[in-house]
């Protein structure tokens, strides 16, 4: 790509920064495949044993320095920015679908598809990652509206059985606020029918007030 002269150097680290989320791109991809993979085994257990020693050698070679309870990730930016171990949209996180996010006029728009892994009804979407998918989506819509928030709220309503292996929207939109509480809804859809409700929540999120963030949050930056 073609770099124009007058963009500044880019900030010392910058590069290593790219590196290590490029990696956890890389190993969060390969662990999701093994989630995955797991999950829809026929193995015998011969092969189950085998596998396990393999996997309980590869944890081993994760070693040095561990990530404190709330220590915010290098990599990450909090609250507005990357969340690489996310277990929603996170990169890095063999839990997550992950979720990817665009905004849109009014909102936020995810896109992602369930695997068995995410199995609630054979075939079908655990009820709890329906409301997973959604808290997060709101959440960011908060965030992304500029009153980020946490939920003290999420009424859920099921109204089809999400689909395994398909393609989904998720939204998220703030439809208004009351002082540091922020109204939110949000739906998932397929992508190939948007316009059929498969799960819609309503939700409320409150902004703590500068105080409380920071004795929750003790590793938020201060420009955050
Ligand atoms: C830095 C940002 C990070 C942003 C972080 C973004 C991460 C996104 C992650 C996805 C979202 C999550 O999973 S968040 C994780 C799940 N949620 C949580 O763990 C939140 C647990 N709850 C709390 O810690 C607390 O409730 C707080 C900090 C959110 C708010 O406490 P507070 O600041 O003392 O607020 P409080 O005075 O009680 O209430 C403020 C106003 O809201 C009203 N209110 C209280 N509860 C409710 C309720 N359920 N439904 C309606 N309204 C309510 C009160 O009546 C009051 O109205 P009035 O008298 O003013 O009229």
């Amino acid at each position: 790509m073609h770099t124009p002269l007058t963009e500044p150097p880019a900030e010392a680290g910058a590069d290593s920064l790219e590196d290590q989320k490029a990696a956890i791109t890389r190993l969060g991809h390969e662990l999701r495949t093994l989630v995955e993979t797991t999950v829809r085994t026929a193995a015998s257990p011969d092969t189950l044993h085998r596998v396990a020693d393999g996997v309980r050698q590869v944890t081993a070679q994760l070693t040095g320095r561990r990530r404190a309870r709330a220590e915010i990730p290098e990599v990450d930016g909090f609250p507005g920015g990357p969340r690489m171990y996310s277990p929603v949209v996170g990169a890095g996180s063999p839990l997550a679908p992950p979720v990817s996010i665009t905004p849109t006029d009014d909102g936020l728009i995810g896109h992602c598809t369930l695997g068995l892994a995410h199995e609630g009804p054979p075939g079908y979407g655990h009820g709890g990652m329906s409301a997973m998918l959604l808290d997060e989506l709101m959440g960011q819509a908060c965030t992304a509206a500029g009153t980020p928030g946490m939920t003290v709220s999420l009424q859920m309503r099921y109204h089809q059985p999400i689909p395994l292996e398909t393609p989904l929207r998720i939204l998220g939109r703030v439809t208004g606020t009351d002082n540091r509480k922020v109204f939110v809804t949000g739906t998932i859809t397929t992508e190939a029918d948007p316009s059929t409700r498969l799960v819609s929540a309503d939700g409320v999120f409150i902004a703590p007030d500068p105080d409380r963030a920071r004795a929750l949050f003790p590793g938020l930056r201060e420009e955050a």
